[in-house]
Formats: C-alpha cells, sequence, structure tokens
C-alpha cells in the first residue's frame, strides 16, 4: 500500500484550522492530518517548531495559526508581529529544512483599498493597519526563506465554527432590534469551508505550481450587504442600518475596496468558484444543523 500523505495543520482549533478539520474525511484514505493548537505547537518557539516538523515526517504544513484581532493589533504590534511574522518565518525555515510544501494563509488587508479593480496577485501590498502590516511581513519571510510554497490571500472568512463576522450577527440580529453596519467599506465573504476545499485539493492533486494565489468566493459586498444576506437567509427581522466607517469608529483602519482577482487560482485548479450568496446559504445550513 502506498504511503499515505502527512500534513501538518497549525492553529489547528482556530476558525479555519476547524474547518478544515470537518472536511478531511474525503481525502482520509491518502492523506492523514495532525492537527496541532496553540497548546500543542507555538509557532513563535524556532527549536519547538524544528522539533515538531522533523519528528512528523511531514509532506506539507498548512498554517492556519495567526494573530487576528484587527483593532487589538494596534496595541499589541509585538505580539502580533511575533506570531505573524516571526511564527511565519520559523514555519518557512522548518518546511525549507524538511522539505515540506508550506500552504501559508494571509489576507486582503495587506492592500490600501485605493485601486478600484479587483487585486491580482501583483500588486504591491501597502497595509493600513498592524494586523495587515504584521501579514504582509509574514509573507515576506515565506518568499524569503523557502521555494515550494503557496501563500492564500483570502477576504472576510465566515465558517459555522470559531469566531467571525457571521456568527456576530446571527447572536446581535436575535439579541437586538436595531443594528449598524458600514456600507462603505467593499470586499468579498469567503466561506472557509471553500477554502478548505481549495486547500485539499491543493494537497490532493499536488498542484506545484507554488507562489501566490487570491481566494474568495465570486461577487462583491460591502459588509451592510453580508449582513442584510445573512438576516434573509437566517429570517432574522432586526432594522438594519447602513451607516459610514465615520460612525463606527475603530482603532484600526480598514480598506474601502479589497475585492480579490480569482483568476490564477481558478485558472491553475481548473475549477469555478460558488458566489458567495451561494456559500452564505451552505454555511447557514451547515450552522443550523450543527445546532440541533
Ligand atoms: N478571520 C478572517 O476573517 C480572515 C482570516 N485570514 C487568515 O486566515 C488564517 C486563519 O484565520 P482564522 O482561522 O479565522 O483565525 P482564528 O483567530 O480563528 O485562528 C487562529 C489560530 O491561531 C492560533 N495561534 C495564535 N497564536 C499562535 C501561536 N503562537 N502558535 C500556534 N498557534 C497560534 C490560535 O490559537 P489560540 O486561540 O489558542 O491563541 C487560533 O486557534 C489566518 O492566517 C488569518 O490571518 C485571512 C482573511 C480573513
Ligand atoms: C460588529 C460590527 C462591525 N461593523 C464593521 C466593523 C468593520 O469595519 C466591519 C467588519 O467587522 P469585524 O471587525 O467583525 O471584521 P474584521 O475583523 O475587520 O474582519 C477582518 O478580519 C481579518 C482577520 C481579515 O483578514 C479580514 O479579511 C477581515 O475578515 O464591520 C459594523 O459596522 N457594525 C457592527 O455591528
Amino acid at each position: 500500500m502506498q504511503r499515505k500523505k502527512r500534513v501538518l495543520v497549525t492553529g489547528g482549533s482556530g476558525q479555519l484550522g476547524t474547518t478544515l478539520g470537518k472536511s478531511v474525511s474525503s481525502v482520509a484514505e491518502t492523506i492523514e492530518f495532525v492537527f496541532a493548537s496553540s497548546k500543542d505547537l507555538d509557532i513563535t518557539d524556532d527549536r519547538s517548531v524544528t522539533d515538531y516538523m522533523k519528528q512528523g515526517d511531514f509532506d506539507y504544513c498548512v498554517n492556519c495559526a495567526a494573530y487576528t484581532q484587527v483593532d487589538k493589533a494596534e496595541a499589541d504590534s509585538e505580539k502580533a508581529l511575533l506570531i505573524n511574522q516571526q511564527g511565519a518565518k520559523n514555519l518557512a525555515k522548518a518546511c525549507h529544512a524538511g522539505n515540506i510544501v508550506l500552504i501559508h494563509i494571509s489576507t486582503d488587508f495587506v492592500f490600501n483599498g485605493s485601486k478600484s479593480s479587483p487585486y491580482v496577485e501583483t500588486d504591491r501590498p501597502s497595509p493600513l493597519g498592524i494586523y495587515g502590516h504584521s501579514k504582509f511581513k509574514g509573507e515576506q519571510e515565506v518568499v524569503r526563506n523557502m521555494e515550494r510554497y503557496f501563500i492564500i490571500r483570502t477576504s472576510w472568512l465566515y465558517s459555522a465554527y470559531g469566531h467571525n463576522f457571521f456568527k456576530s450577527m446571527l447572536k446581535y440580529g436575535k439579541e437586538r432590534e436595531e443594528l449598524s453596519v458600514v456600507f462603505d467599506q467593499v470586499g468579498t465573504p469567503t466561506s472557509a469551508h471553500d477554502l478548505a476545499g481549495i486547500i485539499l485539493k491543493i494537497i490532493s492533486e499536488e498542484i506545484d505550481t507554488y507562489g501566490i494565489y487570491h481566494f474568495s468566493n465570486e461577487g462583491v459586498a460591502s459588509w451592510y450587504d453580508f449582513a442584510s444576506a445573512i438576516f434573509e437567509i437566517n429570517q432574522i427581522e432586526v432594522d438594519l442600518r447602513p451607516i459610514r466607517s465615520k460612525e463606527y469608529p475603530t482603532p484600526a483602519e480598514r480598506p474601502a475596496f479589497s475585492v480579490l482577482d480569482k483568476e490564477k487560482i481558478k485558472k491553475v485548479l481548473k475549477m469555478d468558484i460558488p458566489h458567495w450568496r451561494e456559500s452564505l446559504r451552505a454555511v447557514s445550513e451547515i450552522l443550523s444543523k450543527e445546532s440541533v
């Protein structure tokens, strides 16, 4: 029997790590996964990362570990950089040494939002806040320290698991009569379930066109549009008001426009991507089944 491919997932108990864990049964015959939470493996600890990789005999590492609190990062830049830059560097160096392919997840927040057409992989990052800055630094460490990497930039990730805007809206929608959500930040919501599918496709098909890729669902939305669709699909009645970002002040500035161009990944993986509304329906269904 052929040896199964071995995959390490760092940040295994976060939103994307958990979603990936729920998706792997379809490839269980050929791929074996090890999900490491932050307690099992701290990616900022160089020695632990090296030892863990050496002992694990891994073929792939999917880095789902990150500092993701966009506003908190503004006052906590040291920690954001430690996890998002140094952590990525440690993984890249260990992957390079062990001939392991690294699938590293990054963000639309590396861009400043001044474009008015979808961002392509070659557009120059220019992050507005500490979180985006630390994620860009992480990307640079990966590129600098190894060759066999996929950096997948995604946007507005949500799922049935962990913390995300979708679940916050469902909670607030049930608790409050009125909600205000910004309409002047435009991007694309991305189902973490769809992103998990992309990661599994790259591994199971042994895609070897390494580099930077953009992946989100299809379509364009403001956070207001997204919230409105969440309430509509989940049949929640709430007085939802569109507001400008200046009426919802936050410590971190966010890009006004961060739609990602997906042509490259669609071509390489020979696939279509579902529209965000279609995926929102699917994720809403998963959540309602899981809550029963
Ligand atoms: N969420 C979003 O909207 C978006 C996310 N992304 C990117 O997608 C990726 C996954 O995000 P998501 O799953 O939503 O994030 P989460 O915040 O849900 O999960 C991140 C995980 O990283 C873990 N972690 C933090 N520090 C360390 C460390 N030092 N060592 C090991 N693990 C650590 C956390 O563990 P613990 O809780 O124990 O600290 C947590 O489980 C990230 O790279 C993020 O930047 C990109 C675009 C949008
Ligand atoms: C909860 C809430 C948020 N907002 C605004 C604030 C913000 O501008 C926008 C999104 O809210 P959040 O703060 O929940 O999402 P935010 O943390 O900005 O989401 C980002 O997370 C990181 C990790 C990424 O990589 C990005 O792609 C993106 O998903 O909506 C409202 O207008 N009303 C509300 O009630």
